[in-house]
């Protein structure tokens, strides 16, 4: 649930943060004066109506026989003609301001979109997807009820005021002074009272947004709900909040019927009062029928304004809240930049199929949420071109930190990594990330099909060569049994796959990209016997003619590699194969007796 709206303190400074929309408007200048002249053409054919009338009335009605028909002829055609300059140029506001609404809230979502997806996993962690994705839908929605309403409803009510105002006073002052004072007695406790059901729909919007989260978090756990047998409770936890959202409901509406009928008895009943001194002046000859009738429309419009006006304001100041909001998520730089003048990585270092070369110098690093507890410390490991080694250590021992390090999803606090000679902070994190394949322990596999999901490695990829590489990950075989093949759809999270067949296709999809530096966290979990090997194989190709760092679970692996690194509380504890290491008996020794006896069947 949002909380929006700052204290009443703020409201004022929050008011001026629309300005922040200005860039955002400034391109479409040209359409926001094409809006302006057609608002104003409105304003003025809306105030010419009641002139109009009192014409007809007093002209029309007041007089006789042939000359009074031309007359009330005559004025029938200039309303008519009034009403027509009214229609079109409504129209031609109506569509150049919504436009400009839509076009700045789609150019706004985008800017926003693109800057949350270049944040640092930093970002992620003190800010929670659910928030960002509100912020693109709610809080720009109400940046276009502004821009694509309000401001126009703003200025044509202003107009329409002073306008109304300034005609009323010309058509009697005696009456005006008057109806000024009922005005202010009846508008305000109608804007007061309407502030009051406006927030009572807010909270019944906000309850129905409670309820949709609850129905949404249970429906992407359903084999869990299922499986503890909780239908039941989570059918009445769901019926709950909908009977909450339902009695807030109820509490609006009956405040709305209140309003409704407030509302109608005081504004006629003014109007009433109003009319009925004025069919005194009228009986006593002060003033004329068609002024009479002039002086009510105008009445009306000046109410009608000053109610549209109050309502904007709430409009206005919510789209204030919404749009510092959005201005803050813009303002947050992402720690992880690009460097000033960066270095390119030699590219024919890459075409000879050797792979990369790895250096880390005295790496200390902490992530920025605990600065207490040192993640990698004092660590320096070189790796030469082609080499596997495999990184083992016990469950937080720093292994994934080291991945995310290399892919500068953080920077070290102290020490500096280079990738073939040059300090990875030299270069852009397109160049970087471009060299480095990686293949995760958990598989995010995106709702497409089968080919797509494995072009995520490289866009420009063929269909033949995303093949080729489903082979060699071995995972050509179980897509084409798919029962559309590779045009088969993954599912939602990739649900439709076995987790041995998710990791063949990240597999594949780190072939793909063709990394000279692979990372690779092996997985364990829920593999048979037949996966593992297949798994196993596609890895092996996965290794060949490159650098890779592998985060190793499985003792053939492990075995395989050119080097065993292990680690424990960050840092490298021992170094050597996997022979020497046993006999070592150290830290490896004990690790491997605990976690590779598990798999007798492994070599
Ligand atoms: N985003 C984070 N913020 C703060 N601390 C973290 C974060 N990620 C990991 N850590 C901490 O850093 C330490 C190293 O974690 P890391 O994930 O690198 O361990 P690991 O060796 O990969 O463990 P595992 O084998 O269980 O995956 C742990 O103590 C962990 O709690």
């Amino acid at each position: 649930m949002s909380t929006p709206n700052s204290s009443p303190a703020s409201q004022r400074s929050s008011l001026s943060t629309l300005k922040g929309l200005l860039p955002f408007l400034r391109p479409y200048r040209a359409r926001f004066f094409v809006a302006g002249i057609a608002l104003v053409v409105a304003a003025c054919a809306t105030l010419a109506i009641p002139a109009a009338f009192k014409q007809m009335i007093d002209m029309g009605f007041g007089g006789t026989g042939d000359h009074s028909i031309k007359h009330v002829d005559l004025t029938f055609l200039a309303l008519f003609g009034v009403a027509t300059v009214l229609g079109i140029s409504t129209a031609a506001r109506f569509y150049m301001v919504s436009w400009l609404g839509e076009r700045v809230t789609a150019d706004i979502r985008s800017k926003v979109y693109s800057h949350v997806v270049t944040q640092s996993p930093q970002f992620f962690e003190t800010t929670q997807t659910g928030e960002v994705l509100s912020r693109l839908t709610t809080d720009t929605t109400l940046i276009q009820t502004v821009v694509g309403t309000s401001i126009s409803m703003a200025l044509r009510n202003i107009l329409l005021f002073i306008g109304g105002l300034v005609m009323l006073f010309v058509t009697s002052i005696k009456l005006s002074s008057i109806i000024i004072v009922m005005l202010a007695l009846v508008v305000l406790p109608i804007v007061i009272f309407g502030r009051k059901v406006r927030k009572l729909s807010r909270d019944s919007q906000d309850k129905i947004a409670d309820a949709s989260a609850i129905a949404g978090e249970i429906l992407n756990a359903m084999p869990t709900v299922q499986a503890f047998t909780h239908e039941h409770i989570e059918a009445d936890r769901f019926s709950g909040s909908v009977e909450n959202a339902f009695q807030t409901a109820m509490r609006r509406i009956r405040a709305r019927s209140l309003l409704t009928m407030i509302a109608i008895l005081l504004v006629f009943g003014s109007i009433v009062f109003v009319l009925w001194l004025g069919a005194h002046a009228v009986l006593q000859g002060n003033m004329s029928g068609g002024e009479l009738g002039q002086f009510i429309l105008y009445a009306s419009l000046v109410a009608g304004a000053l109610g549209a006006l109050s309502e904007v304001m709430g409009d206005a100041q919510r789209a204030a809240g919404a749009t510092e909001r959005l201005l803050d998520l813009m303002a947050v730089e992402s720690p992880i930049q690009n460097p000033a003048s960066p270095k390119s990585l030699p590219q024919n270092a890459f075409k000879i199929q050797t792979g990369a070369t790895l250096s880390l110098n005295d790496i200390g690093f902490h992530y920025p949420s605990r600065p207490n507890t040192q993640a990698i410390s004092h660590l320096s490991l070189q790796v030469a071109a082609g080499e596997t080694v495999a990184i083992v250590g016990s469950s937080g021992a720093g292994k994934t930190t080291l991945f995310q390090l290399l892919l500068r999803f953080y920077d070290p606090q102290q020490g500096f990594i280079e990738l073939n000679g040059i300090n990875i902070r030299d270069l852009t994190l397109h160049d970087l990330r471009d060299a480095v394949g990686v293949v995760p322990q958990e598989t995010i596999i995106f709702s497409a099909n089968a080919m797509e999901n494995i072009r995520y490695g490289r866009a420009n990829a063929s269909d033949a060569e995303v093949i080729a590489a489903a082979k060699m990950a071995a995972a050509h075989e179980f897509i084409e049994k798919l029962p559309e093949g590779y045009q088969s759809f993954l599912g939602e999270r990739g649900v439709r796959l076995s987790g041995g067949q998710r990791q063949r296709i990240a597999i594949a999809r780190a072939l793909l990209k063709n990394p000279p530096l692979l990372l690779l966290d092996e997985a364990t979990s829920a593999l048979d016997a037949e996966s593992e090997r297949l798994v196993q194989g596609a890895l092996e190709v996965a290794m060949r003619d490159r650098t890779t760092l592998i985060i190793a679970h499985r003792l053939a692996t492990v075995q395989r590699a050119d080097r065993i690194i292990v680690m424990d509380q960050g840092k490298i504890v021992e170094t050597g194969t996997h022979n020497s290491l046993v006999e070592q008996g150290g830290v490896y020794a004990t690790l491997a007796a605990l976690q590779f006896n598990l798999h007798p069947d492994s070599e």
